[in-house]
C-alpha cells in the first residue's frame, strides 16, 4: 500500500474547493481506499482533498515568490475571500499555477501561454455560462408569460407580440409582492411549531429551523379567505401576472444583489463549496453563502419553502376563478381541478415534511445566490402555474376513464415521491433507527453510509422518479393540443437529468471508491432498467459546459 505523501499532522497548503486559491491546512489523516486526504482549516473547516489539491508549505513559497503569483495568494482565509476580486485573472494564474516563467525568455513565456489559454478559456467559459443564464432566464419566464396569454400559444405564432413598456410596471403589484412576502415571514417567525435540526455543518456546528410550513399555508387559506369576504377580486392575479412577475423578479434581483455583498464579510466556514471561485458574474449567479441568516432568520430556506411554494397555490386558485369567470362556468372545470389539486397536495406534502427539505442538495451543499433567489421568487410561483393559467382560456374537457388514469398516474407517482424522500431523510437523521436493521447499506470513509436497498437500492434517484410520474400527470389534463402545458415536464427531465449527474460527481468526491461500489450494485439512474446512452452523455457534455464548475 503507497504510504501518503503528506503525513498526518503536517501543515500544508490545501486548494479551497472549487475555487482557485490555497489556505494553510493541517493533515488530520488519509484514507487509502478513496485516497482522500481529511485536512482541517484554520477556521476549523474539515474537508477531503485529492493529492494534486495540496502542496507542501517550501513548494507553495518557491511558486509564490514569482511576482505575477503572490497577488492570488494570500494566507489569510477572510483577506483571500475578499480579495477574491481580482477575478478571472488572480483565477486563471492561480490555476494555471506551477513555477511561473520568466517573461522575458521566449520558450518559458511561450510555454505560460500555451498553459494560460486553456485556463482563460475555461475562465471564459464559465462567466460566459453564468451570464447567459442570467439573461436567459428572466427573458424565458417572460417568453412564457407572453405566449400562454395568446389565443393561439403554439410556436408557429412565435415570436409573441411584445406589449408596451409601461405596461410591464405597476405599483400596486410590487405592494402586493412585497405585503405576501412580508406575511410569510411574520408567519415564520413566530414561535409556532417545531423547531427541526439541520445536518452538521463542515464546522460541526447545527442550524436549527422553525419548520411551521403547514401552519403558515393553513394561516395564508384563512387569510386568501378573509380577503375574498372582503370581496377582494383574485383574479387580479391572472390580469395583472406580468405585472406580478416583474415586481417579484425586482425584489430577486435586489436580494442576490444583497446576498453577493453580504458574503463578503462571511468567514470561511460559511461559504458554499462552490460559487467563491473569484469571478464575480459565476459567484453572483451560484450563490457564496450557504446559510445566510439575519438573526435566526434562515433566508434560503425561508425563500424555498414559503413566498413562492404557497404562492404557487394562491395562483393556481385564482386561475380557476379567472377560467370561471371568463368562460362563464359555475365550478372550475375538470381540468382545472386536476391541475389545482395535485399541485395543492405536492405544496402541502412539501410543507408538512417541511423538515425532510433540510436533507436535500440545496440546503446541505448549494450557495443562496441569484440562482435560488430567482428559483424560489419568480420561476417556481411565474412558471409552474402555466398549466392552470393555460386552462383559463384554453379548455380541455376530460373524458371520465382518462381522468381515472389520470389520477392513479398521480397517486403512484407521489406514493414512490414521499416514501423515498421520507426513507432517505430518516436515514440520513438516524441511521440507527431499527427500520433500518434489516436494510443493507455500504459504509462510507465520512462515517456516512449509503443505503442500498429500499427505494434507494432501486434506482439511485428514486425520488426524481416519483416527481416525475407526478409532472406527467399535471400536464396531461392540459391535452396535446400545444406544447406549452408540457413546458413543466420538459424542463423537469432537464433539471432533474442535471441535478443527477451533478450529484453524481458530488458524491464520487465525497464517498470515493464506496460511491462506485453503489453504482456498481444500483446500476440505473432514475428510471429502471435504462442504461446511460449516447443521448444523456452529448446531453450532459452541454450542461456541463454551459452551467460553469
Ligand atoms: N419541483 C421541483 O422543482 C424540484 C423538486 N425537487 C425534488 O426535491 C427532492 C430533493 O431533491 P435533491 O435535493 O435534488 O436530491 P436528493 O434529496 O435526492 O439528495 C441527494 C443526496 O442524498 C444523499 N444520498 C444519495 N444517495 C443516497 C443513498 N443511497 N443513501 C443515503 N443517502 C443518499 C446524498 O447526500 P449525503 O450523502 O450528503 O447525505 C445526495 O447528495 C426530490 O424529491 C426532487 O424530486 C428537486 C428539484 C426541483
Ligand atoms: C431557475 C433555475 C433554472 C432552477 C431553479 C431551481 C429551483 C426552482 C428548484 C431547486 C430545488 C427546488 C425544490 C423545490 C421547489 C423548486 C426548487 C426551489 C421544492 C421546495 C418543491 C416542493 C417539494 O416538495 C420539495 C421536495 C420540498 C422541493 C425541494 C426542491
Amino acid at each position: 500500500m503507497p504510504l501518503p505523501k503528506y503525513p498526518t499532522g503536517d501543515t500544508v497548503m490545501g486548494r479551497w474547493p472549487g475555487s482557485s486559491l490555497y489556505y494553510e491546512v493541517k493533515v488530520l489523516g488519509y484514507d487509502s481506499r478513496s485516497r482522500l486526504y481529511t485536512v482541517i482549516y484554520k477556521d476549523g473547516t474539515e474537508l477531503e482533498l485529492k493529492e494534486q489539491d495540496i502542496m507542501s508549505l517550501a513548494g507553495f513559497q518557491a511558486r509564490s515568490r514569482s511576482p505575477g503569483r503572490r497577488r492570488s495568494r494570500s494566507r489569510s482565509p477572510a483577506r483571500t475571500t475578499r480579495r477574491s476580486s481580482s477575478r478571472a485573472a488572480a483565477a486563471a494564474a492561480a490555476i494555471a499555477d506551477g513555477a511561473t516563467p520568466s517573461r522575458k525568455d521566449p520558450k518559458q513565456r511561450d510555454a505560460l501561454e500555451v498553459r494560460l489559454i486553456p485556463v482563460l478559456c475555461v475562465v471564459v467559459i464559465y462567466s460566459t455560462g453564468a451570464f447567459f443564464w442570467l439573461l436567459f432566464l428572466p427573458a424565458w419566464v417572460l417568453f412564457l408569460i407572453l405566449q400562454v396569454n395568446q389565443e393561439d400559444p403554439s410556436l408557429t405564432n412565435f415570436p409573441p407580440p411584445f406589449p408596451p413598456l409601461e405596461t410591464f410596471w405597476d405599483l400596486r403589484a410590487l405592494g402586493f409582492v412585497l405585503l405576501w412576502i412580508l406575511l410569510q415571514a411574520l408567519l415564520y417567525i413566530l414561535p409556532i411549531g417545531k423547531l427541526s435540526d439541520g445536518v452538521p455543518l463542515r464546522s460541526g456546528e447545527t442550524l436549527r429551523y422553525r419548520t411551521n410550513g403547514f401552519f403558515a399555508f393553513a394561516v395564508s387559506a384563512a387569510v386568501v379567505a378573509a380577503a375574498m369576504y372582503l370581496d377582494v377580486d383574485l383574479t387580479y392575479i391572472h390580469s395583472h401576472f406580468l405585472q406580478l412577475a416583474v415586481a417579484s423578479f425586482l425584489v430577486s434581483l435586489l436580494l442576490s444583489v444583497y446576498l453577493f455583498v453580504r458574503a463578503r464579510s462571511a468567514g470561511l466556514g460559511e461559504l458554499a463549496l462552490g460559487g467563491n471561485s473569484g469571478n464575480v458574474v459565476y459567484d453572483f449567479f451560484k450563490g457564496r453563502e450557504l446559510n445566510p441568516r439575519i438573526k435566526g432568520f434562515d433566508l434560503k430556506f425561508f425563500c424555498e419553502m414559503r413566498p413562492g411554494l404557497i404562492g404557487w397555490c394562491l395562483i393556481n386558485f385564482a386561475m380557476a376563478l379567472a377560467e370561471m369567470k371568463h368562460q362563464g362556468l359555475e365550478t372550475p372545470s375538470s381540468s382545472m381541478i386536476l391541475v389545482n389539486v395535485f399541485q395543492l397536495l405536492y405544496v402541502i406534502d412539501g410543507l408538512w415534511n417541511e423538515e425532510a427539505i433540510l436533507t436535500t442538495m440545496d440546503l446541505m451543499h448549494d450557495g443562496f445566490g441569484f440562482m435560488l433567489a430567482f428559483g424560489d421568487l419568480v420561476w417556481v410561483p411565474f412558471t409552474y402555474t402555466l398549466q392552470a393559467y393555460y386552462l383559463v382560456d384554453h379548455p380541455n374537457p376530460l373524458s371520465l376513464p382518462v381522468l381515472f388514469a389520470i389520477v392513479v398516474l398521480k397517486l403512484v407517482g407521489f406514493y414512490i415521491f414521499r416514501k423515498s424522500n421520507s426513507e432517505k431523510n430518516a436515514f440520513r437523521r438516524n441511521p440507527s433507527d431499527p427500520r433500518f436493521s434489516h436494510m443493507k447499506t455500504i459504509p462510507t470513509a465520512t462515517g456516512k453510509s449509503l443505503l442500498v436497498s429500499g427505494w434507494w437500492g432501486v434506482v439511485r434517484h428514486p425520488n426524481y422518479l416519483g416527481d416525475l410520474l407526478m409532472a406527467l400527470a399535471w400536464s396531461l389534463p392540459c391535452g396535446f393540443r400545444h406544447l406549452l402545458p408540457w413546458y413543466y415536464m420538459i424542463y423537469f427531465i432537464i433539471l432533474l437529468v442535471h441535478r443527477d449527474s451533478r450529484d453524481m460527481s458530488d458524491c464520487r468526491r465525497k464517498y470515493g471508491s464506496a460511491w462506485d461500489e453503489y453504482c456498481r450494485t444500483v446500476r440505473y439512474r432514475i428510471i429502471p432498467l435504462t442504461s446511460q446512452d449516447l443521448t444523456w452523455n452529448v446531453y450532459l457534455f452541454f450542461i456541463r459546459v454551459s452551467a460553469g464548475p
